[in-house]
Order: C-alpha cells, then structure tokens, then sequence
C-alpha cells in the first residue's frame, strides 16, 4: 500500500461529529500531498465548528502520523464551501529544488528583524498600505506563526475559505491581499512547529493562496534567524530583504547576524528602517530620543547597506495598527504617515516594489 493510501486508510477510522461519517467519505479531507516523509493534507470545516473540529484536526494529524515512513504532517483547517469537489489527486513533484517564484507575483520582498518587537510587522503592515496607495498591486504575508499580528492590524478575522479545497482565498483590506499563517493554525499549536511544519505550512501559504496578480509580496517574517528565513529564501526567489532594527544596541547586534545570514543565502539586502527612532510628544509634539538616534544609520553605513528611513516611535502608531487601520491609512496626511509613504515611494522608484 502507497504510503498516501495507508494515511487515507488512517484517516477513515476517524469520524467526523457533525456529519457521523468518516472524515474521508464526509469529504473534509482535502490537498493531501505526501512528499517523501512529509503529509500535509487540509480539513475543510464548517468555521462555526471551528472548536469542535480542533481535537479532530489534532487525531487526523496524529493518525497521519502513526503510518510507517511518515516523519511529519501538517494538517490545516479551510472554512467549509458547499460546491467544493474532493481533491485527492497527487501534486505533480516540482522538477526544480532551486527558489521558485511564485505564480502571478512580480517580486517578493521580506521583512526582518534580528529581535522580536521592533516593529517589523507595524513597518510591514504601513508599507503594505502605502505601497497600494501608490497604486501597486499589493499582497502581504504574515509568515510570523509565533506572533501573528496582520490579521489585527489590517483588521480582517475569520478563516479563509478553501472554494476547491485546492487553494485558499486570501483576505483583502486597505487595497492589500492579506494571509496569516495565524488564521490557519491555532497559537497554541503554533508555537511547538519545528522545521519541517514550518516549511510545509510556509510553501502552502505561498503556492496555494490564490494570491491573484501581484507587483509585490510582503512577507513579514518571525523574529530571528530561523527555519521559516532559511525555508523562504531557499525555496522561493526572493528579490530583497528590509531589515528593520531600533537604534538600541541589542537590536542592532541582532539586525548584523540577520543580514549576515541573508547575505549568505544570496539574498539581495534592500536596505534598513530605524524604527523607534525618535519620540515624538502626542500633545506638545516634543522631539526626544528613547533609544538613542542615528544608530541604524551608523550601522547601515558600517554594513553597506542603504537606510531606506527612519520612522518615529509615535502613540498614533501604535493606537491605529492596534485598531486594524494603520497610520497611513487613517492619517495619510501626518508626519508619521509621511514617514512610511516616503520609503513606499522610493522603493517603487527603484523599482524594488
Ligand atoms: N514607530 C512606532 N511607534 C509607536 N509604537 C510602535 C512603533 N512601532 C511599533 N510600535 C508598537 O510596538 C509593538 C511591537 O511592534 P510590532 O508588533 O510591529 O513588532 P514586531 O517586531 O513585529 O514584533 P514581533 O517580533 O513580536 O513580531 C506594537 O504594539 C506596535 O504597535
């Protein structure tokens, strides 16, 4: 017996609460693809079953597992869609192991950071929005399964719906396409994904949402120098990665590990964002500098690397990312706002987005 057939076998003994049936014959189980030791497979549930399916999901997983020569299984949950057919067929193997581009994406452009909390994914989600007031066709990734904040600060919930059970429909808000990986998988799931989950979920994001045409993909990325960074750059073509640091010292030892390991995976460094650079008063509009100013701009030039901007640490930052309509969509006018539409422009002006 193939070892897709003997996880299929597995998966029938499961029953499915709401319909009585098997998972299998109940037709939940959709995209399986096994790939050497790999199954990752999705479960197309009706989202207000959402918490009933989760120990579902967890056995189906666990009995994937069970099957000889199966190292690791991701299984994913997709909101229910009445008219989807079963997709049970194999994926053809991609001929290529080199990065791949993504269909329909001109260009993919990360964003890093060495340390957690610096703002990359506030940086992320601005320069998404201004990007698209540009008039760019805008898509953004949300690959930070430790800490998915997308979904919050653009301000779409719910489960993207699976329509054939082969792909995934993206969400859309403030002129972005927008996917978490944090609205496929629950946190507490997510924070025990090693590698290979990390890989198998990450490819699925990229090559299985219906990502539309894009002139460019944002992918905010995790904290760090780990498997999701490795797994992007060897696997898919990415044109350049922005590098967002404070000025503080820690975050910057960290911000030259992460270009030094993206030089390694010969990936083009677009530049660094001082984020946090200076505080700006909220009432008396006062200029002073938390955390010190300038030192991104020392270390960019110490790295050779261009400073794309600075942006300032600012109360209206914080509150409108946090209320799911960031800055420079609800105060394209402010300084603040100003401050990412600049680098918008110039890197649509250098043709990196
Ligand atoms: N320039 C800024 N001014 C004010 N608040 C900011 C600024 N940048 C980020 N913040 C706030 O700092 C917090 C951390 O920012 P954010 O979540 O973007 O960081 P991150 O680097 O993506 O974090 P993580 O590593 O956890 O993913 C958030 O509450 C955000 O609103």
């Amino acid at each position: 017996m193939s070892t897709r057939d003997a996880v299929l076998a597995n998966l029938r003994k499961i029953t499915d609460p709401v319909s009585g049936q098997d998972i299998v014959s109940a037709g939940l189980v959709r995209a399986l693809n096994v790939e050497g030791g790999t199954v990752r497979f999705v479960l197309e549930i009706d989202p207000k079953q959402a918490d009933k399916m989760e120990p579902v999901r967890a056995t189906a997983e666990a009995a994937a597992r069970e099957v000889a020569g199966v190292e690791t299984v991701s299984a994913m949950m997709t909101a229910h869609s009445e008219k989807a057919p079963p997709d049970l067929k194999p994926k053809p193997k991609p001929s290529q192991t080199g990065p791949q581009p993504v269909a329909g994406v001109d260009r993919i452009i990360a964003v890093a950071s060495g340390k957690g909390g610096v703002g990359k994914s506030t940086i992320s989600a601005n320069l998404a929005c201004a990007l698209a007031a540009e008039g760019r066709r805008v898509g953004l990734l949300d690959a930070d399964v430790y800490g998915p904040s997308q979904p919050r600060m653009l301000g779409v919930s719910g489960r993207p719906a699976s329509p054939d059970g082969k792909t995934i429909l993206p969400l859309r808000n403030h002129g972005v396409t927008m996917m978490s990986m944090g609205l496929m998988v629950n946190e507490a799931q997510a924070v025990v994904w090693r590698g290979p989950m990390l890989m198998g979920a990450l490819q699925q994001m990229m090559n299985q949402v219906q990502w539309g045409a894009l002139d460019v993909l944002i992918v905010d990325l995790p904290p760090g120098t780990g498997d999701v960074q490795m797994t992007l750059s060897q696997k898919f073509v990415v044109d350049g990665v922005i590098v967002v640091s404070t000025p503080q010292d820690v975050a910057l030892i960290d911000a030259r590990k992460g270009i030094d390991m993206f030089r390694q995976l010969k990936v083009p460094i677009v530049g660094m964002i001082e984020n946090m650079s200076t505080h700006i008063c909220s009432n008396c509009g006062h200029e002073e500098h938390v955390f010190g100013h300038g030192g991104v701009a020392a270390e960019a030039r110490a790295l050779d690397v261009p400073l794309l901007g600075e942006i300032p640490l600012h109360l209206d930052i914080r509150v409108t990312s946090d209320s799911g309509a960031p800055i420079v969509v609800t105060r394209p006018d402010s300084s603040q706002a100003e401050a990412f539409r600049r680098i918008a422009r110039d890197l649509v002006a250098q043709g990196q987005a």
